[in-house]
């Protein structure tokens, strides 16, 4: 990635690969604000058969269609065997948090047939960088319909969702990728726990292992059927509060981290059918919160597959272990997961999740996937074990 040339990238306040090592260079904001009457009123030009959309993703039709285009033309494994599913109450969750503008979900149309052919969003987020924390949009779905691909689309995308938060007075952004593109701030490995080993053999997940049967593989992976926590029970309303303290007292340790408070909380943290599941460990003596910990519902569309369409995916989110072992609460967590019918169970090496992947049978997936700030630069690039961050 150190010869390739990045055209627009090159265009853009973000750390350059050719900086790599320059510790001249000060941390924090690459590019100094401008002021709003400065900032491009108009949006980009789009070539000429397109134009630009705002996206109620309330509006039942207008989500489906982005549901659709999401469904057919979103992010692909790299053997091309999977494709993400985000279904439509996740999308209306992961676009809708406290304070969210509906001019930064943006859809691009066919003028003539009116269909929906690429989206960007970007949703507000209190993001700490060391010691400052930083108004930032957290920028996710870019997607270009697969006929539309290699035309440069992406650049304007980009240049149009950037233009519209600088409207809001935001000039940060963070997003994930599993592409290389200048410069990562930390480059993670996913892991994925078998759930339902049968299933991920007969699609093409997971192979055999050597010298393994079928029955022997099933048994390795094989669960409980209740949790062995005491007081471990889901998260309720109640619990924002002690949840809240618990989590950004946990966050703190890391190096980029969000600055959630009880709204984000409640938002991001409460379980929502479908979409995301939290759970709790009470104290039963003192009834004292002293673990949490989190995974949100993101199945993959198997591609080529003649008896199953859906692999049914739980994601890692976030964990915090103060008195029962990380250890011990992941594998409460893969239990209830397990109970609730999931195929896999997924999670990056980020903040403490490195200690219990091997244990837990987790195994290495096939790719990775890179965090990036937009406009911030920090130092040098950050191990998993200081991200405290985790996009959708
Ligand atoms: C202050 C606020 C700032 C807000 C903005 C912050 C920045 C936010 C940045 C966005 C964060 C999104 C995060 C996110 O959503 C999570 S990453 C998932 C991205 N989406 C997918 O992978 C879906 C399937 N792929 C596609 O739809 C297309 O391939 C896309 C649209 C990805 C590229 O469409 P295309 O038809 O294949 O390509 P061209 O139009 O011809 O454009 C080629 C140029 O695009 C650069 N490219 C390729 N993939 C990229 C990616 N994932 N991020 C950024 N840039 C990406 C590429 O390096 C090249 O530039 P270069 O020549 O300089 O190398
Ligand atoms: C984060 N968010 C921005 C979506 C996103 N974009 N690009 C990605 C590349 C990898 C992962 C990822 C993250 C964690 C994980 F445990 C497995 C992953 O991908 C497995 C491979 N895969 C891709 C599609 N279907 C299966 C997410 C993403």
């Amino acid at each position: 990635s150190l010869e390739k040339r990045h055209k627009f990238w090159e265009t853009q306040p973000v750390g350059q690969f050719k900086d790599i090592g320059d510790t001249s260079l000060p941390e924090g904001p690459i590019e100094r604000p401008t002021t709003l009457s400065e900032v491009k009123q108009e949006p980009y030009n789009l070539p000429n058969l397109y134009e630009w959309v705002t996206c109620d993703i309330n509006s039942e039709e207008t989500c489906q269609e982005v549901y659709s285009l999401l469904a057919n033309n979103y992010v692909e494994d790299d053997e091309n065997m999977f494709r993400f599913n985000y279904s439509k109450e996740f999308l209306r969750w992961a676009l809708q948090p406290p304070g969210y503008f509906r001019s930064w979900h943006i859809g691009v149309r066919v003028k003539s047939s009116k269909k929906l052919v690429a989206f960007i969003t970007g949703v507000p987020a209190r993001i700490r960088a060391r010691d400052e924390v930083v108004n930032m949009a957290e920028i996710n779905f870019l997607c270009v319909h697969k006929k539309l691909r290699s035309k440069r689309l992406a650049p304007v995308m980009i240049k149009e969702v950037t233009r519209r938060v600088h409207l809001e007075n935001i000039w940060q952004a963070a997003y994930t990728a599993g592409v290389i593109l200048p410069t990562p701030i930390a480059t993670c490995q996913y892991w994925h726990r078998s759930l339902n080993p049968k299933k991920l053999i007969d699609v093409g997940f997971s192979r055999l292992g050597a010298r393994m049967t079928m029955s022997r593989t099933i048994k390795l992976y094989k669960l409980p059927e209740s949790t062995v926590t005491p007081g471990f029970r889901k998260m309720e309303i109640h619990d924002v509060p002690a949840v809240t303290r618990l989590l950004r007292k946990y966050l703190n340790d890391f190096v980029v981290a969000p600055d959630f408070d009880e709204n984000d909380v409640e938002h991001w943290l409460l379980p929502k059918e479908n979409v995301v599941d939290s759970y709790l460990v009470e104290s039963p003596e003192t009834h004292e919160i002293t673990d949490f910990c989190s995974f949100y519902t993101l199945p993959s569309t198997i591609l080529g597959n003649q008896n199953y369409s859906i692999l049914k995916a739980a994601y890692s989110y976030y964990n915090v272990s103060t008195k029962t072992p990380l250890l011990q609460l992941m594998n409460d967590a893969l239990i209830v997961a397990k109970r609730q019918d999931y195929d896999v169970f997924n999670a990056l090496d980020v903040m403490q999740n490195e200690s219990f992947l091997k244990e837990l049978k987790f195994g290495p997936g096939d790719g990775k996937l890179h965090y990036y700030l937009y406009n911030y630069r920090i130092r040098r690039s950050l191990r998993p074990s200081e991200l405290g961050l985790v996009l959708l």
